[in-house]
């Protein structure tokens, strides 16, 4: 298990500039934002950190960083101290276990994300969220992959779901996700490790909240994921990649439900 991150600290202000650099980090391997006013905190796994990658990203926009290493454990202590409830609308407020109840929301899921990616504070995760208020989860199965925190596998829960995969490739957030189920009293989510889509079951519905090329790469496994006249919502899309990736679900037989956008990120619903 990685032990030391490498904290790198980005002067970036413009919004469009900054979800465009966390996307293109993200997918080349930093698991951690943090959004400060006037800067992005950006976390990387220290084997994984390379330098050339992180001019490439920044140099599209002139930017520069700063770099510090920082040890696992303090990371959930720069988290906690930062950390702020989300609320999405009236449907579900995710919260830490230290902060109060909410009250007036219909669903709510308490979280310990660590390193692992899904607070509810990024956009694609919020979107998706959103998205589930729509689709019926009762009774149904369901696939999450790229599971982070396990978030929206425990939401689904919660919905009503009644058998739910979540899978990630990242041994802290496997380790995570668990505690998460738990902690929420999440007992139908079996979460497993897994690099890609390939399963031999089927499900109602599908989520995937991860990137464009591993979305894309995935999405022949995905359709055979899916149950005839099930559900498909997928996220860590930049509004930019809609078209492609309408384009490449609609060679699926998929039919285009619902585009939702937030801060230059978007979710799409797509039914079989
Ligand atoms: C953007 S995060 C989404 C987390 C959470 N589902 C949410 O909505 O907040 C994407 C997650 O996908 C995982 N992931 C990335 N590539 C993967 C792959 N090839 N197979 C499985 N999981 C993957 C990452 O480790 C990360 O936890």
């Amino acid at each position: 298990m990685t032990s030391q991150y490498q904290c790198i600290s980005i002067p970036v202000t413009d919004e469009l500039a900054r979800e465009q650099i966390i996307a293109e980090l993200a997918a080349a391997g930093y698991d951690g934002f943090e959004e400060l006013e006037g800067s992005l905190q950006a976390y990387v796994p220290g084997e994984i950190f390379d330098a050339d990658t992180l001019h490439e990203i920044l140099g599209k926009h002139n930017l520069t960083y700063s770099k510090s290493t920082i040890e696992k454990q303090n990371w959930n202590a720069v988290w906690e101290s930062n950390f702020e409830p989300v609320q999405v609308e009236d449907f579900v407020g995710v919260r830490a276990a230290f902060h109060p109840p909410f009250t007036g929301v219909q669903h709510e899921i308490v979280i310990t994300p660590k390193m692992s990616f899904g607070t509810g504070h990024h956009a694609t995760t919020y979107l998706v969220m959103q998205l589930m208020r729509d689709i019926g989860f009762e009774a149904k199965t369901v696939f999450d992959f790229g599971t982070g925190t396990g978030i929206l596998a425990i939401l689904a829960a919660k919905l009503g779901a009644k058998a739910i995969l979540a899978v990630d490739n990242d041994d802290w957030c496997i380790e995570n996700a668990l505690e998460n189920t738990s902690v929420n009293g999440s007992q139908n989510i079996v979460i497993e490790k897994v690099n890609d889509a390939r399963l031999n079951q089927k499900f109602d519905v599908v989520i995937a909240n991860i990137n464009k090329n591993i979305i894309l790469d995935n999405l022949p496994y995905l359709a055979d994921d899916l149950e005839p006249g099930g559900d498909v919502l997928l996220s860590g899309l930049l509004k930019e990649d809609e078209a492609d990736i309408r384009e490449a679900c609609g060679k699926m037989g998929w039919v285009h439900q619902n585009t939702l956008e937030r801060k230059g990120w978007i979710a799409c619903w797509f039914r079989q």
